[in-house]
């Protein structure tokens, strides 16, 4: 039977050195970190992730900002809301909740963002420093699978397989470049895949980014290996589940993580904590510390 890693355990860990970090500051009277969140429309899920950051932040003593923007919001005002957070120097970390309506250019909004302030990782600059292995703000989804993988001692993948499955900007591909990173074989599927199962039978480590609830289950599996489920879905009952089937997953693989209660509660600890890092540089900046 698989280990099962809980994220939000972990999280909860991370988060209390992140609030002490942050007391010590109040206890010096320093500015406190800030993180402004931009929303455009009413999706319910979105705005009940933005809930949950919310929470986050608060729990620590990160300050944080809510622009709320209608649906049909106009691209221009949202690059301006934009502009007015890049200008502002309270705000260390800027977040444009996705995906974004579709008369909007996504890509366009993005790039918009200051870069020592893309605490999502998102904007071109970051993920190009991604690719050139560069320190820059990593995408939270991927820290957070890293983290999570650091957890249970596979910090260095040589010589291992892993297969992501997904491409997407904001998971598969940023996951697949930090997996490089630490030295693993990277295959890569996605909806084109043929054959999806003969790749992912090979995988030592299998990072599942489909958006398709419990699609993936023991027949695509090795024994033994170690497989990360970062989908989160509601299923034909409204309950919240993965895209990994977990209980047929779970007598086969090593470790597995659990939806909910993996992956998702890391992610929010790491917007967290790339908006202290994204606080410290902009003090070092003004040498403050
Ligand atoms: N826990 C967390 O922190 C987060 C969780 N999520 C969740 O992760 C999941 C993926 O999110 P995201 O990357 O944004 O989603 P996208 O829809 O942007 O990407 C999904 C990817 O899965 C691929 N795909 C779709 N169907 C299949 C299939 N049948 N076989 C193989 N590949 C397939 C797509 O291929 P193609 O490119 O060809 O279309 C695409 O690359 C969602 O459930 C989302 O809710 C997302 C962000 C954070
Ligand atoms: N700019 C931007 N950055 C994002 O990081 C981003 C985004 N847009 N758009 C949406 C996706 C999705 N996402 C999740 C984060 C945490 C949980 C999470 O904590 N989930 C809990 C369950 C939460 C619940 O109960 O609904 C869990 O898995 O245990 C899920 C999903 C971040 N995203």
């Amino acid at each position: 039977m698989a280990n099962i890693v809980y994220g939000n355990e972990l999280a909860v860990q991370i988060k209390a050195d992140i609030k002490k970090r942050i007391d010590q500051m109040k206890q010096q009277q320093r500015r406190l970190p800030k993180l402004s969140v931009i929303i455009a429309g009413e999706d319910p899920s979105a705005l009940s992730y933005i809930k949950s950051k919310e929470k986050a932040c608060e729990e620590v003593g990160i300050l944080n900002g809510l622009i709320t923007l209608p649906q049909d919001v106009e691209e221009a005002a949202l690059i301006d809301a934009i502009k007015q957070l890049n200008a502002d120097d309270s705000v260390d970390g800027i977040l444009v909740q996705l995906p974004l309506p579709k008369q909007i250019h996504e890509e366009k909004v993005l790039a918009c963002i200051d870069p020592s302030k893309d605490v999502d990782g998102f904007q071109p600059v970051n993920l190009g420093k991604l690719l050139l292995q560069q320190k820059s703000f990593q995408p939270c989804t991927a820290k957070s699978v890293m983290r999570i993988l650091k957890e249970i001692g596979m910090e260095d993948l040589s010589g291992k397989h892993a297969v992501v499955i997904g491409r997407s900007n904001i998971v598969g591909k940023p996951v697949a470049q930090l997996l490089l990173k630490q030295h693993a074989t990277v295959t890569i599927c996605h909806s084109k895949t043929a054959d999806l199962k003969k790749f992912t039978k090979q995988a030592d480590l299998l990072v599942v980014a489909i958006g398709r609830a419990r699609m993936i289950d023991a027949s695509y599996v090795k024994a033994g290996a170690v497989v990360i489920d970062v989908g989160v879905n509601r299923d034909e009952n409204g309950k919240l589940c993965g895209d990994v089937d977990f209980a047929s997953v779970e007598p086969l693989a090593s470790y597995l993580t659990p939806v909910p209660k993996g992956v998702g509660p890391m992610t929010s600890v790491m917007l967290l904590e790339n908006t202290l890092e994204a606080y410290e540089e902009r003090e070092k900046m003004y040498g403050r510390l």
